[in-house]
């Protein structure tokens, strides 16, 4: 794009991302440009993006109507609207929100709610409840399930706008029938437990969700809401087995390590010893207690029908995973092979296959070595300190994700393992899957023609080092 003197234009600036400008040179290959903090910058027209210098000084509701609908004029939009403490903007159908880390609750109540329903969409000023409304409007008029997906990176509010989504909802739909508890109360019932085992801390957020959670609120023909149904996708795997300070693992192992009585009956010790948690020097939250919030977990667990003994074996495979971390390999006498490291190795290794209740030596075997299928029957073959370490990591990661999930079949990841075969197949018995447990406390209803679903999806995010 070609500039002309006087032209007004944005310029990339280290501190705010984008300064306003305004060219005041244009010459063969470069522009000269004097930002509005009177520094004079000389880049390439490449660089720069036009501004619109009539743009409104108290932003615009919707981002359809700005002259340049380009990076800087969105920031510039949304940032002179969050000066004005309007947090929501719409963008077409798209409702932007911007966290305002600060509760707004005049923004929120029923008086709020009365105001947008019914209301065509985009005649109010810009709100979650808005969406809500023309989404339960679309779904009753045309009798269409509708979607609302709720995206962003970490900490920006997701989970927050779901809820109040779920809020106006439970608002418009009700219950059908006498039950007292609404939806979205059931469904937050069942918060503690998926926090527990779906949260972790991150540089963002104390309590970031690791997980996509769609949530379906079912309604009948009068549009009545009938059920409710939560799942769950794309649990981040790699953070039982890889963290960085100062982040934390999925707080249930905390809160695990926390209480005397049952950390003692695991053999678990402070969170400092057992590699899965000691990556990050990270171990306690500001105001949290573990052990509290591990009575909380139980609590969760009892309100969602899970039985002691599942619940037993919950928090015995969660100990199987920490001391299944622990356990270390050194160079075997073969060439590319690996044994068992020392005897605090062993410890872990015995603790682990007991927890898990399958061999030991085979539970060795299956970390330390690999069967290849040939035409002519399986070949054994010897693993490295470094790839027996990495099966171990990928069994922690596994079978964690296996106890958390809500789907049904179990699959077998390494079909030709043995040991990884019985913690499977004892897995698939004697575990209640957590978020099926949730359900059916929610409530589904099974005949609903019609539905909302709230897509709480994380968005990208950029790490040192990625790894699935
Ligand atoms: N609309 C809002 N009003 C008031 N506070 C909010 C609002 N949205 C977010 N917050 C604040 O921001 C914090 C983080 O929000 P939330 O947990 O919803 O983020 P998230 O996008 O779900 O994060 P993650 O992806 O890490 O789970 C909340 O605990 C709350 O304090």
């Amino acid at each position: 794009m070609s500039y002309r003197k006087g032209a007004a234009v944005w310029v990339e600036d280290k501190q705010c991302a984008w300064a306003e400008a305004e060219v005041v040179d244009v010459r063969d290959k470069s522009v000269v440009v004097t930002t509005s903090q009177g520094k004079k910058i000389t880049t390439s027209p490449e660089k720069l993006l036009p501004r619109d210098p009539e743009a409104d000084l108290g932003g615009v509701d919707d981002m359809t109507k700005l002259t340049y609908l380009n990076e800087p004029g969105v920031l510039y939009n949304l940032s002179r609207r969050y000066a004005l403490n309007e947090i929501y903007t719409y963008t077409g159908s798209i409702l932007i929100a911007v966290n305002p880390f600060t509760r707004l609750p005049h923004l929120y109540d029923g008086h709020m709610m009365d105001q947008y329903k019914g209301v065509r969409f985009g005649e109010l000023s810009p709100h979650v409840f808005a969406v809500a409304d023309a989404s339960y409007r679309a779904m009753m008029n045309d009798t269409c399930s509708q979607s609302i997906l709720v995206s962003g990176e970490s900490g920006a509010g997701k989970t927050e706008t779901t809820k109040l989504i779920m809020q106006y909802l439970t608002y418009v739909g009700g219950r059908a029938v006498g039950d007292d508890r609404t939806v979205e109360q059931q469904v937050l019932e069942s918060n503690p437990l998926l926090e527990a085992f779906g949260n972790a801390k991150t540089v963002r957020n104390n309590n970031s969700s690791r997980f996509g959670k769609f949530v379906e609120i079912q309604f009948d023909q009068s549009g009545r809401i009938s059920g409710a149904a939560i799942r769950t996708y794309l649990l981040e795997r790699s953070r039982v087995v890889q963290i960085t300070d100062p982040e934390r693992n999925y707080h249930c192992f905390y809160q695990l390590c926390a209480f005397g009585k049952d950390a003692e009956r695991y053999k678990l010790a402070h969170p400092s010893n057992f590699h899965y948690l000691n990556q990050s020097k990270t171990y306690e939250l500001d105001g949290v207690s573990s052990a509290q919030e591990y009575l909380q977990t139980r609590r969760a667990m009892d309100i969602v029908g899970i039985s002691l003994i599942d619940q037993e074996a919950i928090f015995r495979t969660l100990a199987a995973i920490l001391h299944l971390g622990n356990v270390e390999f050194s160079p075997g006498k073969e060439h590319d092979s690996s044994i068992i490291k020392d005897a605090k190795s062993n410890f872990h290794l015995q603790m682990a296959a007991e927890l898990f209740m399958c061999d030991q030596s085979l539970l060795l075997a299956t970390l330390s070595s690999r069967s290849i299928q040939t035409r002519e029957g399986s070949i054994v073959k010897a693993l490295d300190c470094a790839a027996a370490a990495a099966s171990r990591d990928a069994l922690a990661k596994t079978v964690y994700a296996r106890l958390f999930d809500w789907h049904a079949p179990f699959i077998f990841l390494f079909p030709f393992h043995t040991v990884w075969f019985l913690t499977a197949a004892y897995l698939s018995t004697a575990f209640c899957r957590l978020v099926e447990h949730i359900n059916k406390s929610v409530g589904q209803d099974v005949d609903s023609r019609i539905q909302i679903g709230v897509l709480d999806i994380y968005g990208f995010e950029c790490f040192k080092k990625n790894r699935s």
